[in-house]
């Protein structure tokens, strides 16, 4: 993304690729602004990207620009350089997708939107959400120091309390976009390889990142892959996720309530620990045991409010 593009969206005015991220002149609706819209046009992309699965095999939101672009109708359909030609279903969707991808790119993309939620890990604006992590460990007594393993999925900085307090004897950090190469990971975690046993953690966060997961499937799939990193070597030892939502993902969706999630987080093998509701997120920490594992019902939304102002955030499994 061009600086000149980040500029005309959010006066930001300081580039943070590969460098601690430093984020001026952006005010705190503006970056709201900026994560809503992103949020809304990669729930968009992943719909059309699925309902292009049945033209074109094997497309998903990491290849679909490369298996678009190697068939010079569609890379022009895509590139919207031949409207005329938008008349049958897989051109429509092509071309509703090169709309997409093209809004997503002149607000800034991926890169814009992690500066604008580094913004809201700001003390002054909440602050990085690992802190509550901290306290509840601290509380609780549950890590001694330097001898635990952590997993921090969705990671903006590895300045953030997770990685500085000393609990942890190691903190791998990953994220889609990494801001810091030799110190975040950058790939998808659900591609990341679940490691040899003792390369496993003690801890998984996924703050604020489940929120990003388009699809309530692709969510139920995250939750799922995460019980797969938990170590069984230390079996005297908890096993904990730390997990952020914004605060109505949980307070007014349709689709989801804490009684609900904690159903599915316990058919999952999970038990709330702690539970907090700030202004604006909501956080967890939870114990995974892989042998209390409950029936899986929640194959298909069901609606637990309702009324014209809800969201429809949820989590299939
Ligand atoms: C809103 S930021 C949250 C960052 C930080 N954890 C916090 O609590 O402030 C969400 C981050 O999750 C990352 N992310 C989303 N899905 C991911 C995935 N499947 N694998 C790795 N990182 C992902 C995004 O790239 C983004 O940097």
């Amino acid at each position: 993304m061009g600086l000149l593009n980040r500029k005309r969206v959010t006066g930001i005015t300081e580039k943070s690729k590969n460098q601690n991220v430093k984020v001026r002149n952006i005010k705190p609706e503006k970056a709201r602004k900026v994560i809503r819209s992103f949020h809304t046009l990669r729930k968009n992309r992943s719909k059309l990207i699925n309902d292009l699965t049945q033209h074109f095999h094997g497309i998903n939101e990491e290849n679909y620009m490369e298996i678009i672009r190697s068939d010079s109708h569609m890379k022009s359909v895509f590139e919207n350089q031949d409207k005329l030609s938008n008349i049958d279903a897989k051109s429509v969707l092509v071309g509703e997708l090169g709309k997409v991808h093209r809004q997503m790119e002149s607000q800034g993309g991926l890169e814009l939107y992690q500066l604008a939620s580094t913004l809201g890990q700001q003390v002054s604006r909440g602050g990085d959400s690992s802190r509550k992590l901290i306290e509840w460990l601290k509380e609780l007594n549950l890590m001694s120091k330097g001898t635990y393993r952590a997993l921090e999925i969705g990671s903006l900085s590895s300045k953030n309390v997770i990685s500085t307090c000393g609990l942890f004897q190691t903190v791998t950090r990953v994220d889609l976009h990494s801001q810091e190469p030799e110190e975040i990971i950058e790939c998808d975690f659900m591609e990341f390889a679940v490691p040899k046993e003792e390369d496993r953690y003690d801890l998984v966060s996924c703050s604020l990142v489940l929120n990003f997961v388009p699809t309530p499937i692709q969510r139920g799939d995250m939750l799922r892959r995460i019980r797969l990193f938990f170590t069984e070597s230390n079996p005297e030892s908890p096993k904990l996720l730390f997990m952020v939502l914004p605060l109505p993902c949980i307070t007014n969706s349709r689709y989801l309530d804490n009684s609900l999630l904690l159903s599915m987080m316990s058919s999952l093998g999970f038990k709330q620990l702690k539970y907090h509701e700030a202004t604006k997120v909501v956080y967890w920490l939870w114990e995974f045991d892989k042998n209390a594992k409950g029936p899986n019902i929640y194959r298909s939304k069901k609606e637990v409010r309702s009324g014209k102002n809800r969201n429809n955030f949820s989590i299939l499994l």
